[in-house]
């Protein structure tokens, strides 16, 4: 037995955990309103430090009670592919929340669905009429059209507002986020927002909230009994944020439905159309394996991916931004979901769905953007990563940078 790793045995179907530090997982007591933040966030840097040091005193797996409920945290690329691989099936599912129920239509989310027949209904049907290669290539058009319609929007800000040949400045941060919901949208509806267009702000600000509002930590969801007292207000501004997505869905569908025959179109039910949008990294244990698995006794799973991500015995200078790695020492590594040591999509029955179509949209955008213009950072100091906490830890604040076109105006759309 490696000491201080995960050990799953199979003996007579017992699935057995052991860290090494005796038969027991260590579980951390504590002020578990802040333990609370840190499971939903174990992919951030915040949580790094904090999970850090637990995993440096318990093990790479423990468990922190958080109210009702008590969590496995996973520390290690070893015991990550234990989880996702030996005993995926056992941890398939995914945690109840306030937020699935009254955003995620009761629980109808791909994203955030519990593990069963529905599931992997919806999951095949998504694979195959959204996220499958055929499916990317046909809709793949959609992709290069808006990323040239958003490269015409800096080009345009800047003929506006440079004084002769200077850069102008541009939020990345929001040009990217704009750029990424029009394409889902364009290929999903047939439509993409206007600069000004009411139905599209009002679902980027309402998608925005709904990614904020994931990621809180709702009081309720770990005491279940005092939900009727909406600590924080959470139940409240959850339920105005599901109807305002609807609200701008709604009306994209009938746009859709009137430009189109609709029967030649996805057939997708139009209830369930926004759930490609979202994903969770946390899951739950199933109730089955609960009594199987011999030596811990937990509801719910999360995996530290930042402590995983930055793990000093695998990456040399792990908070180092260092690409050529993935070409020299790491080359070996890539994201699919077959090295532990770096999942940023996850890995096994809930990896996500949308990994190909990211991976390809990434790669033509950083392509076209770097191919177009000049950045440059408009202070001396270093750019400021700290994160926003939600679904996706974001950069926190704006990502300005000063930008100039590099070619003709004609590769802009723009005549001479
Ligand atoms: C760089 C971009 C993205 C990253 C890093 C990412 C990462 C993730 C992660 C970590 C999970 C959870 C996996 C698990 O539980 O093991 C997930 C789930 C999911 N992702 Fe993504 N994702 C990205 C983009 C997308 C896009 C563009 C789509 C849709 C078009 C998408 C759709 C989904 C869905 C539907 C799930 C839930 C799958 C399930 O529970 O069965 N993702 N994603």
């Amino acid at each position: 037995m490696v000491s201080n790793s995960i050990v799953l045995e199979r003996r007579n179907d017992v699935k057995r955990i052991n860290n090494g530090k005796g038969k027991r997982l260590p579980e951390v007591a504590g002020s578990w309103p802040i333990i609370g933040h840190l499971h939903l966030l174990a992919g951030s840097q915040v949580a790094h430090k904090v999970l850090g040091s637990m995993a440096d005193k318990f093990g790479p797996i423990f468990t922190i009670k958080l109210g009702v409920h008590r969590v496995l945290v996973v520390c290690s690329s070893e015991m990550a592919k234990e989880c996702l691989t030996t005993n995926d099936r056992a941890f398939a599912s995914r945690p109840k929340a306030m937020a699935t129920e009254l955003m995620g239509y009761n629980y109808a989310s791909v994203g955030l669905a519990p593990h069963g027949p529905y599931w992997r209904m919806i999951r095949k049907l998504i694979v195959l009429e959204l996220t499958s290669q055929h499916r990317l290539q046909m809709l793949a058009r959609i992709k290069v059209s808006e990323v040239k319609s958003s490269m015409m929007d800096i080009y345009r800000t800047w003929v506006t507002n440079a004084r002769s040949y200077e850069r102008v400045i541009v939020d990345m941060k929001q040009w990217f986020g704009k750029l990424v919901v029009n394409i889902v949208v364009k290929m999903m509806f047939g439509n993409h927002f206007s600069p000004g267009e009411q139905n599209g702000d009002q679902f980027l600000k309402a998608i925005t909230r709904f990614a904020q509002l994931v990621g809180e930590f709702v009081p309720s969801d770990f005491i279940p009994w005092i939900r009727w007292l909406d600590l924080g207000g959470y139940e409240m501004k959850m339920k105005k944020t599901a109807l305002e997505m609807d609200a701008a869905i709604n009306g994209w569908l009938e746009d859709h439905k009137k430009k189109r025959n609709y029967a030649s179109t996805l057939q997708v039910d139009e209830s369930k159309d926004q759930d490609i949008f979202m994903a969770a990294l946390l899951r739950r244990v199933e109730e089955a394996a609960k009594e199987e698995l011999y030596g811990f006794n937990a509801d719910d799973v999360v995996k530290s991916t930042c402590l995983i991500h930055h793990d000093p015995q695998i990456w040399i200078t792990p908070f180092e931004f260092h690409p050529d790695r993935f070409l020299t020492s790491n080359k070996e590594v890539d994201v699919k979901g077959r090295h532990f040591e770096l999942i940023p999509f996850g890995s096994g029955r809930r990896m996500c769905l949308g990994m190909s179509f990211a991976l390809e949209s990434l790669q033509l955008i950083l392509a076209s953007i770097i191919h177009a213009f000049e950045f440059q950072n408009p202070s001396n100091e270093k750019i400021n990563m700290t994160e926003s906490f939600g679904l996706v830890n974001h950069k926190a604040g704006p990502f300005e940078l000063q930008v100039a076109p590099r070619l003709s105006p004609r590769v802009y759309g723009f005549l001479d």
